[in-house]
């Protein structure tokens, strides 16, 4: 094995924990010695120890004069584990590979800087776009303070959402509908908006074979006219936080609450988007998956408030002036000014495809 293929290991394990270190980020990390690999840990719960500290347990006598191939460099910070750079210093490692280093400002390159002063070798950029992409919504929500942004949607060969007579059960196949329900589980939050909640009584969880991680489902509902028989509000199945504007019947908001609901109430008649994502960031949610529909899709294109959007389009057409596709709201009228995005991945999914792009760099 050569060193990329002891960080791909490491890279390996750092994806097989994504969603559930939320609000950390995913870490990896492989100890080997003379060509033997002596200990092997991940991150896998926040508060729970870092892949440093299961690595090194593992190793044990073995990590002395050992190499250690970690995917974000050991923090140096006592958060709720005391710092791993000091771990790796006492445990005798005398070389370390890192792949991402760490844009957290408690971080920044002060773990690395205290290895080297130990007299540790230290090895920096070994697969690091591999590493940064399992952590891209970390590393943007500790940039920018605000959630990482997937909006999905899941349309026709013709880019509708329904037909012109609302139907849209089901546009996507199976295997389509069980790659979202992933896509739920990795995700803090899911957001939907109250037409989605009228027109399909989502239960909005995460449904994957030995149980996914239920989002919290976030629901825009400025004039507070979800059903309180609703059945997101009496399944108990995950928290439900639904946005409410300015002046909204306060008396529905007490009967929301009685059922359990947190009603997050926003300046203005309808939530804008960036004041929304800084409260939803304030309130710990790091990744949100916004399902929908048209409008709310709408809004958020309008504000190029995504960091990411995926669409299944199914082999199927509907046609029709009215039927609705997946971005509504007013639209952006310039083509100067359209939404610019990468395809960054086409894939097949069942009998459809499924496209992600991420917005062009400037
Ligand atoms: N119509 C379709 C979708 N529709 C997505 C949302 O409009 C639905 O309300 C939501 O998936 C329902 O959530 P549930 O109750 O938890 O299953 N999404 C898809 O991927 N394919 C579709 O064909
Ligand atoms: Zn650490």
């Amino acid at each position: 094995m050569q060193d990329r293929d002891y960080m791909q290991l490491a890279i390996d394990m750092a994806r097989s924990a994504l969603g559930q270190t939320s609000p950390n980020p995913a870490v990896g990390a492989v100890v080997v010695k003379n060509g033997q690999v002596t200990g092997l840990g991940a991150h896998l719960r926040a508060g729970e120890p870092h892949a440093e500290v299961h690595a090194l347990k593992m190793a044990g006598e073995k990590a002395n004069g050992g190499v250690l191939y970690v995917t974000l460099e050991p923090c140096s910070h006592y958060g709720k584990t005391p710092p791993c750079a000091d771990l790796v210093m006492k445990s005798g490692i005398r070389k370390v590979f890192v792949a991402s280093t760490d844009p957290n400002p408690l971080v920044c390159g002060k773990g690395i800087a205290r290895l080297k002063e130990a007299g540790i070798e230290v090895q920096t950029g070994l697969l690091e776009e591999e590493a940064n992409k399992i952590n891209e919504v970390f590393f943007h929500h500790i940039k920018t303070g605000l959630p990482f942004v997937t909006l999905k949607t899941a349309m026709t060969f013709d880019g509708k959402i329904s037909t012109a007579s609302g139907e849209s059960k089901w546009i996507t196949g199976s295997e389509a509908r069980a790659d979202v329900q992933q896509l739920r589980h990795r995700h803090d939050a899911i957001m939907v908006g109250i037409g989605t909640v009228i027109q399909d009584n989502p239960s909005l969880t995460a449904r994957i074979p030995g149980g996914g991680k239920n989002p919290i489902r976030i629901i825009l509902d400025s004039k507070l006219l979800i059903p309180l028989t609703s059945r997101l509000l009496n399944d108990k199945e995950a928290s439900v936080w639904v946005i409410a504007g300015r002046a909204h019947d306060r008396e529905k908001a007490s009967d929301l609450r009685g059922l359990g609901a947190e009603v997050i109430e926003m300046e203005g008649s309808r939530p804008a988007v960036i004041p929304l994502l800084k409260e939803l960031s304030r309130r710990g949610i790091t990744s949100l998956f916004v399902e929908g529909g048209a409008e709310v899709h709408g809004s958020f294109l309008k504000e190029q408030a995504f960091q990411q959007i995926i669409a299944y389009m199914a082999p199927k057409l509907f046609g029709g002036r009215d039927a609705r596709t997946a971005f509504g709201g007013e639209g952006i009228s310039r083509m100067a000014d359209a939404a610019m995005v990468e395809f960054t991945d086409i894939s097949k999914v069942g009998s459809d495809i499924r496209i992600t792009a991420k917005p062009a760099r400037r």
